[in-house]
């Protein structure tokens, strides 16, 4: 590949700004939800809609069907997995990419200032639901692969894909293709490196390079007092209320500094070791500027960074999501609650097995609730994904910070997340290959939050990034 290549590709994709943000419109316009079955039909409608944009870049695609979900005791049948290939040169290295193109719930009445499922831009700002999480990234793969196209240059690596649906409600299905179907099948053989982005910069001017994952166990946690929600003028006072029952669980599970009370949570965590603890010195990290972008009053631990980091990164941490059933809606709605579920979820870390944190859970609740001695039912259900992280000094990591600093001009930090994305460890075990993330958009951007948004320079920038990242990886040795 000529020394030009990379100049010409960087001029291509400054020339199409506004065909990248028109497709990325056409995407956030689908509104992909996964959580919520009404939305079914969207998520399948976007696998379908990226296929064709897969397509028209010239690669080879398929839809696996992964089979049904049960929601309330109804199968409902699962969004396809979109797979593809693109190139299969013996002598190029090959990456598997992965992301996903279904988004979280978002209503205007939450608090956007403009309708979620439509891409408006404002100040250099592309917001909409998805936009950063992680269809801006999604397409930024699409655009670069065209971008070599476009300057008549030929892709200077093969590329496998694997883009889910499910992402945002447990990968449902993906591991069991992946493993039973994919791997035997042969579509890791040939795979040398497998890169993701959906994740993002820690701060908002300077770029990563992310090597490990927290992972996530969800909890529904429900309790029935009675078949159907009852006036609390007629039946107040006169039964053991779901609600009261609830929230009593609830506040044990974690205290006023974040310190999780489940009995065992903090047994297997991976100990602090000296070397580590060093590595969190150097990052460039800056709370107050974290703090003030959320408008906090104070963040936990001081706002120490050190502390701060390694409670994002490498110590579990307990959130309670909210209550089904309750009246969460305006008004002086004065029922009782028939039955609610509770929504809580610990970030997992490594060395946690999911298996283990959902016993130490249920096992921890089942106590509380005995000493409780409610009439109620309670019920709770789990689903969970695992932790990961990668060896950050690969030649892979290097490839990707030279990419970094040739859009960037800068040295990016090498951060770990504390989101999750459950297949992450699944494609390292499937692939047994080197696994990066390479994060698009910035540390502001609210991803699941009102107001989601990708900057039209991360975006864009990130287009070239790619593209720079696929050059670097070909230039590794097969
Ligand atoms: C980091 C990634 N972009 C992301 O947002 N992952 C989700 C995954 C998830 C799992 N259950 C529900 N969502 C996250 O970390 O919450
Ligand atoms: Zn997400
Ligand atoms: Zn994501």
């Amino acid at each position: 590949m000529a020394e030009k290549t990379l100049p010409q590709i960087f001029k291509y994709v400054d020339q199409n700004v506004d065909s990248y943000k028109k497709l990325l419109k056409e995407a956030v316009a689908i509104p992909s939800v996964s959580c919520d079955a009404k939305y079914r039909d969207d998520c399948v409608r976007m696998v379908e809609w990226t296929q064709e944009k897969l397509k028209e870049v010239g690669a080879r695609t398929e839809l696996r069907d992964v089979g049904y979900q049960t929601i309330e005791g109804k199968e409902i049948k699962l969004p396809p997995v979109l797979v593809g290939v693109l190139g299969n040169d013996p002598k190029k290295n090959t990456i598997c990419l992965y992301g996903h193109l279904d988004v979280q719930p978002a209503l205007k009445s939450d608090g956007w200032e403009t309708e979620p499922f439509e891409l408006v831009e404002r100040d250099g700002k592309l917001y909409g639901r998805g936009s950063t999480d992680d269809k801006g990234p999604v397409l930024g793969w699409l655009h670069a692969i065209n971008a070599y196209k476009g300057i008549g240059e030929e892709l200077p690596v093969n590329l496998k894909f694997v883009f889910e649906c499910m992402e945002e409600s447990g990968s449902e299905g993906l591991d069991a293709l992946l493993i039973e179907k994919l791997k035997p099948e042969g579509f890791f053989n040939d795979v040398d490196y497998v890169c993701i982005s959906d994740n993002y910069w820690l701060g908002t001017t300077k770029p990563c390079i992310t090597y490990g994952l927290r992972g996530i166990s969800y909890y529904f946690l429900e309790i029935e007092c009675a078949k159907m929600d009852l006036h609390s003028g007629v039946y107040g006072g006169t039964v053991h209320e779901a609600m009261t029952d609830l929230i009593y669980l609830m506040n044990e599970l974690v205290d006023k500094n974040g310190k999780i009370l489940v009995t065992g949570m903090y047994d297997s965590v991976a100990p602090l070791t000296e070397a580590e603890k060093r590595l969190y010195t150097n990052i460039d990290f800056d709370t107050e500027a974290y703090r003030k972008s959320i408008a906090a009053t104070r963040l936990a631990h001081n706002g120490d960074k050190e502390q701060i980091l390694m409670h994002r990164w490498r110590y579990p941490s307990l959130s309670l999501h909210g209550i089904e059933g309750a009246a969460f809606q305006p008004g002086a709605k004065t029922v009782i609650p028939g039955k609610v579920i509770g929504k809580f979820s610990v970030r997992i870390v490594p060395n946690q097995e999911p298996e283990e944190v959902e016993k130490l859970v249920f096992d921890f609740i089942n106590k509380k609730w005995a000493a409780r001695g409610s009439p109620n039912k309670m019920r709770i259900t789990a689903q969970s994904g695992r932790a990961w992280t990668e060896n950050p000094d690969h030649p892979h990591y290097q490839a990707a910070a030279r990419a970094t600093r040739l859009i960037y001009h800068t040295e990016p930090d090498m951060s770990r997340e504390g989101g999750s994305i459950p297949v992450t460890i699944t494609l390292q075990e499937a692939s047994g290959r080197n696994v990066l993330l390479l994060p698009m958009g910035a540390g502001d951007d609210m991803a699941h939050s009102q107001n989601e948004k990708i900057n039209v320079r991360n975006y864009i920038e990130g287009i070239k990034l790619f593209a720079a990242y696929f050059y670097e990886v070909s230039k590794l040795a097969k």
